[in-house]
């Protein structure tokens, strides 16, 4: 394993790749748009899910587990939910050498899957509220270049599914969630989001309203979308007569139950790599990392004399049990035909936040030197303390790869008023405030008039290159105030709301 050749600010997708590769996060797979998730990447996900099943527990959800495959009859039920979605299902046309009868799709999500259940289950208002989730995989076969974690043809993810007799109890759980999500990333990714609800064009459309996380690329200036928590209203309910008798008399008209679906994927691995890695290679928040610090022997030559080598080798071993058994993650790396220097770049490319030298100097000072992989600054840090001392240092770690990453997207975020300054602003690697009339058509009319360069060269908008066109990532819920009489910044009609406006990774 070499460095890293790419350069992140210069050939941002090569360096992204060479990366995860070489950082053994993830391999390429035979068949396009699918990635192998090496444990490096894996072990986050499972920090992810750990953290994010015992609250969804907490707050009455069950896991379940339905079947990855869906009848056409059923996928199809309603023809509006599917339209859009439809160039994307992957289907089983075929077992061995015998057609099958009917093509089987595979799931690109499970509504379709899951309420038929839910109406059967769901009979009385006590059966509420119902809160079911799956941790699985879905396959949607997009036609747009894949990107590792960011959109592959099959990601794990985990949805979210739940029935609530009143409005405003589907109302609480979509916001509930939808906080947790922002924990996921401001507590565990070190990743800043902002939080809104998406426009009628950019929402799920077999739902209500959508909320969602939003994400900043700091090197290509683009908004991602990170996590989303849908109210579906009562839409399905309809749809697949998930009802109960209402409870204020059999008399009066049974209830559609009012429900929310909501998802988080691999994806956001993804966002954390390009946020917060370099070019000596990844860089993994502590609270997340596979191994959390790496112990490498130093200063042994071959003048080093046999008995100061096996008080190293001791020391080391010694250091990592105790380490363990304070609930550290952690890796060493006592092989003798690599140098120092050697296994130092290999730790960086891996992300290890920090890395302990230990040499015949440390064991004499009864001290290990810590190197932290954000800022590479060294702290020799006494072995008796190091156990209470290296969590402080995790923390110092992780707070501040959150605030640099924070700054960076609050810097790249500014309030546009006047048409003429929005595609410049675009071109700084800004994402747009921007005051809008709410219309959908100016919605189109902004995502064509903004794919442009400052000197007004077109980018032609085609399926395969990232849109050049900005559109609206979010309104946010935390608005800046709508000046009375402040104009839509593309048609001048009277602006509702101030909405994010962004080209998108
Ligand atoms: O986001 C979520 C969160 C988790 C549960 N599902 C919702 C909505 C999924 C929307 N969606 C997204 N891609 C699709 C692709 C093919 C068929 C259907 C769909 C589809 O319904």
């Amino acid at each position: 394993l070499i460095g890293v050749t790419a350069d992140k600010d210069k050939d941002f997708s090569g360096w992204y790749q060479q990366i995860l590769v070489k950082g053994e996060m993830l391999d390429y797979y035979d068949v396009s748009g699918c990635y192998i998730l090496r444990p490096g990447s894996y072990s986050i996900w499972e920090q992810i899910q750990s953290w994010f099943d015992k609250k969804i527990k907490e707050n009455g959800v069950h896991n379940a587990y339905f079947p990855m495959f869906v009848s056409s009859k059923v996928l199809t039920k309603e023809k509006d939910h599917i339209e859009g979605f439809a160039p994307e299902v992957a289907w089983v046309t075929r077992a061995g050498s015998s057609e099958l009868e009917e093509p089987i799709a595979i799931r690109p999500t499970s509504e379709t899957v899951m309420y038929p259940y839910y109406s059967k289950w769901i009979r009385s208002h006590r059966d509420l509220p119902f809160k079911l989730n799956q941790w699985n995989s879905v396959v949607r076969w997009e036609f747009k270049h894949p990107q590792p974690f960011l959109r592959t043809r099959e990601f794990l993810w985990q949805e979210g599914h739940t029935a609530h007799l009143t409005a405003e109890e589907a109302e609480t759980q979509v916001i509930h969630i939808l906080d947790l999500y922002e924990k996921i990333f401001v507590d565990l990714l070190a990743l800043p989001v902002i939080k809104g609800k998406k426009t009628e064009k950019e929402k799920f459309a077999g739902g209500y309203y959508t909320t969602t996380c939003e994400g900043y690329i700091p090197t290509t200036g683009r908004g991602i979308q990170c996590a989303t928590s849908h109210n579906l209203g009562q839409n399905f309910s309809k749809m697949f007569n998930i009802s109960v008798e209402n409870p204020e008399g059999s008399d009066k008209p049974k209830l559609f139950v009012h429900q929310t679906s909501w998802g988080l994927s691999t994806r956001v691995i993804g966002v954390m790599v390009m946020v917060h890695s370099d070019n000596k290679g990844l860089v993994v928040p502590p609270r997340v990392a596979q191994f959390q610090t790496v112990i490498i022997p130093v200063g042994l030559t071959v003048k080093t004399s046999k008995d100061i080598k096996n008080k190293v080798y001791d020391t080391c071993k010694k250091l990592e049990a105790t380490l363990k058994n304070s609930g550290i993650r952690v890796a060493s790396d006592y092989k003798d035909n690599y140098s120092p220097g050697w296994k130092f770049s290999q730790w960086e490319l891996k992300g290890v936040p920090v890395r302990l030298e230990v040499g015949p100097k440390d064991i004499a000072n009864g001290s290990a030197l810590a190197v932290r992989r954000d800022t590479g600054t060294k702290t020799a840090i006494k072995l008796a303390e190091i156990a209470v001392k290296l969590p402080e240092l995790f923390e110092e770690i992780h707070k501040n790869l959150y605030e640099t990453a924070k700054r960076n997207f609050d810097d790249h975020r500014v309030i546009v008023h006047d048409w003429k300054d929005f595609v410049h602003q675009l071109n700084q690697k800004n994402i747009v405030l921007a005051p809008w009339c709410g219309v959908g058509e100016c919605e189109e009319d902004i995502k064509k008039a903004s794919a442009k360069s400052d000197n007004g060269e077109e980018f032609e908008i085609d399926d395969k290159a990232p849109s050049m066109g900005a559109k609206s990532l979010c309104i946010p819920f935390d608005q800046p105030e709508l000046k009375e009489g402040t104009k839509c910044v593309k048609c001048g009609k009277p602006a509702v709301n101030y909405t994010i406006l962004t080209r998108t990774q």
